[in-house]
């Protein structure tokens, strides 16, 4: 029977990596700042975070229970492609997952990365990652597609807005109606934000995200929550400006406003990563206290099924892309589904141009 996942052969889910130990914290964090500017103490600060959690970051452990969840997906819907998983700043890196491909007679894969938005660090980064890995390994290599961004695909959006009203929900009768909804991301460089996608796409992907949410809530409480997009993991040196306000920063100023509670929505993460646990679980739910707002974390999408249906459903549509065929193409909000292949120019790397896959330069 001709699959309708022709013409890939394989699936390839790339993300960030993290240490798994504390062996690995140091040398994990010189592979992530390279090159990258990031003053020492902001990465003895960091260090600490993965101390803190017995220097083992939970994403790779996300990685495989994920990869897991897409394989029985792909299995229960009838697609018989093999899955693999490589990473830019950890074992299993990249090249090592190629080879491994290459050895398996792989041809060409389609690849999903981890980041929803568009910028340099969650998309032309890994761009430039699987050119780089692909160049290691050689005339060999799988050919590579990157499937579109899909922070406005409903499988990512629906689980967080289940995970937003659950939060709601959790909250004291007396605190709802007026908590405020924070919507979290990574913080990025200002430049980053104005050179992503087309530009200044990653703020505008994740307002239209966090639109969405607030009307489906609407829709289902009967009340239009205060929102606003938030940052958290601010890095960098002091002086180069990077996207504000901070979540634990805006606390302070709704506290003193008045506010007496906040649900903090993780939007710019598919998991629990590092920046969930810590910087709010731990950081914001503390600064929290210590102003007295009660605090509502929302769950990521995670291991929600209508997330890991979504991976099948764009490598299908991908698929039926690539064998020339019209497609419905799901997408929610305000803006119109992503490019499959990038333009040129997009999510430009600031610090000059690099061999990249899966776009037009
Ligand atoms: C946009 C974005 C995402 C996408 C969202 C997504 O993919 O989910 C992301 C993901 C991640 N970032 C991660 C960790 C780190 N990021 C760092 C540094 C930086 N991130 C940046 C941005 C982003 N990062 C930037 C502009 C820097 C400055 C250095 C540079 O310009 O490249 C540093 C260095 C120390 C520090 O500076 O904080 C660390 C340790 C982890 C792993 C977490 C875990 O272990 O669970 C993940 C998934
Ligand atoms: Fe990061």
């Amino acid at each position: 029977m001709a699959s309708d996942t022709a013409p890939y052969d394989a699936f390839l889910l790339v993300s960030f990596g993290g240490p798994e130990k504390p062996e690995d914290v140091v040398p994990f964090l010189e592979n992530v700042t390279r090159g990258r500017g990031i003053p020492r103490e902001r990465l003895e600060e960091v260090g600490e975070h993965y101390f803190a959690f017995g220097g083992r970051s939970p994403i790779n452990d996300q990685n495989r229970a994920l990869l897991g969840a897409i394989e029985e997906d792909f299995r229960t819907s009838g697609i018989d492609l093999p899955v693999y998983w490589g990473n830019r700043n950890w074992d299993p890196y990249l090249a090592d997952t190629l080879r491994r491909m290459e050895a398996d007679g792989v041809k060409r894969a389609v690849c999903l990365v981890t980041s929803a938005y568009s910028s340099y660090s969650g998309c032309r980064q890994y761009r430039e990652n699987l050119a780089d890995a692909v160049a290691d390994v050689g005339a060999g290599a799988p050919r590579l597609d990157k499937l579109r961004h899909y922070y406005n695909h409903p499988g990512f959006v629906e689980p967080n807005v289940d995970a937003t009203l659950t939060a709601l929900a959790e909250l004291s009768d007396a605190v709802r109606h007026d908590a405020r909804l924070l919507f979290v991301t990574h913080s990025v460089p200002t430049l980053m934000n104005d050179q992503s996608g087309r530009g200044g796409a990653y703020v505008s992907q994740h307002r239209s995200v966090m639109e969405e949410i607030v009307e489906r809530v609407r829709q289902e409480t009967g009340h239009r929550y205060v929102s606003e997009l938030v940052y958290c993991s601010r890095s960098g040196p002091p002086h180069i400006p990077w996207l504000e306000p901070d979540v634990n920063d805006r606390m302070e100023e709704l506290a003193r406003e008045g506010t007496e509670a906040v649900v903090v929505v993780p939007i710019g993460f598919v998991s629990d990563h590092m920046e969930v646990i810590y910087d709010l679980d731990t950081e914001a739910k503390a600064t929290a206290e210590k102003l007295g707002l009660e605090f509502g974390r929302a769950a990521t999408a995670g291991l929600d099924p209508r997330f890991v249906a979504m991976v099948r459903e764009l490598v299908v549509e991908r698929a039926a892309v690539e064998q020339g065929k019209d497609v419905a193409r799901p997408a929610v909000g305000s803006q119109p589904p992503s490019w499959d292949v990038c333009p040129a120019g997009c999510c430009a790397n600031a610090r000059g141009p690099r061999p990249a896959l899966c776009g037009q330069d």
